[in-house]
């Protein structure tokens, strides 16, 4: 985290510079990016080639398909988004990294900035990985065309728990991940007009108790990640629940076979 005068400042090293548009250019990031709290730059490792072909990638050692990024110009590119940042924690996005979280988003929140290196091809030569790379996070078990799309998670995911991003600070900790509802998912949203098709928005959030209306939406995030997400309801469980939220599960529960 940074003071609140300097802009969380995100590097992202990549071959796709314009790929960064969906963060810069988009709600509530692109208010983040003109408001000056968040900065979000983009290094090409093609501009540190020396070659008259700016090659970036060649045929792996050990022969099989596809090409692999050159340590050379990516530890060049590195070098230049780290000047920028010297304090800057220095990301891979790929399948081999650590899961991410909300838990992990909110640590590197705290952090003075990321440098997000995005490979492309089958992956970056292991020596870069070694010499430049803090650490490797993954957005899914699943493979993608490219670490720029995930780069682009970790940014949004990141940027809306910066102090003053979502504007309703409330919204960052009522978030189905974090505060009361850490690790439930999220309970139901309903907006105008009160009955649509025939189907009416639950009474109790017209009701103006708002303490009737906490405990709806603790009930609700409770029962449907009973239902969607036991393992997540598992790691609450190891955490202790209150006796109010057992209640409510059990209420939930008891509902459903009703
Ligand atoms: N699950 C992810 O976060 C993710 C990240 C990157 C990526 N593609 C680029 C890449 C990078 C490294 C090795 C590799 O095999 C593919 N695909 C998925």
């Amino acid at each position: 985290m940074t003071t609140d005068s300097t802009p969380y400042t995100v590097t992202l090293v990549t071959l796709f510079p314009e790929m960064a548009r969906a963060i810069t250019d988009f709600g509530v990031t692109r208010r983040a990016v003109d408001n000056g709290q968040l900065q979000v730059e983009t290094v090409n490792p093609r501009d540190f080639t020396e070659d008259r072909h700016r090659t970036v990638d060649d045929r792996p050692f050990g022969g099989g398909p596809g090409m692999v990024m050159k340590v050379d110009p990516l530890a060049k590119a590195l070098q230049s988004a780290r000047a920028a940042n010297p304090a800057a924690t220095v990301i891979y996005l790929s399948p081999q990294g650590q899961p991410l979280t909300q838990a992990k988003a909110e640590a590197l929140a705290k952090q003075p900035g990321l440098v997000l290196l995005a490979g492309r091809y089958e992956g970056v030569d292991e020596r870069l990985l070694d010499a430049e790379v803090d650490e490797q996070i993954s957005i899914g078990d699943y493979v993608l065309s490219g670490g720029e799309l995930p780069a682009l998670v970790l940014i949004d995911a990141v940027s809306r728990l910066i102090p003053g991003v979502l504007g309703h600070q409330d919204s960052a900790e009522q978030d189905s991940f974090s505060g009361e509802f850490e690790n439930l998912l999220d309970c139901p949203h309903y907006t105008r007009p009160e009955v649509y098709n025939g189907q009416a928005v639950p009474p109790v959030l017209l009701s103006g108790n708002h303490e009737l209306i906490r405990r709806w939406r603790l009930k609700q995030a409770l029962g449907r990640t009973w239902q969607q997400r036991p393992d997540l309801l598992e790691r609450r469980r190891a955490r202790g629940l209150s006796k109010e939220e057992q209640q409510l599960l059990d209420e939930y529960i008891a509902e459903q076979s009703s």
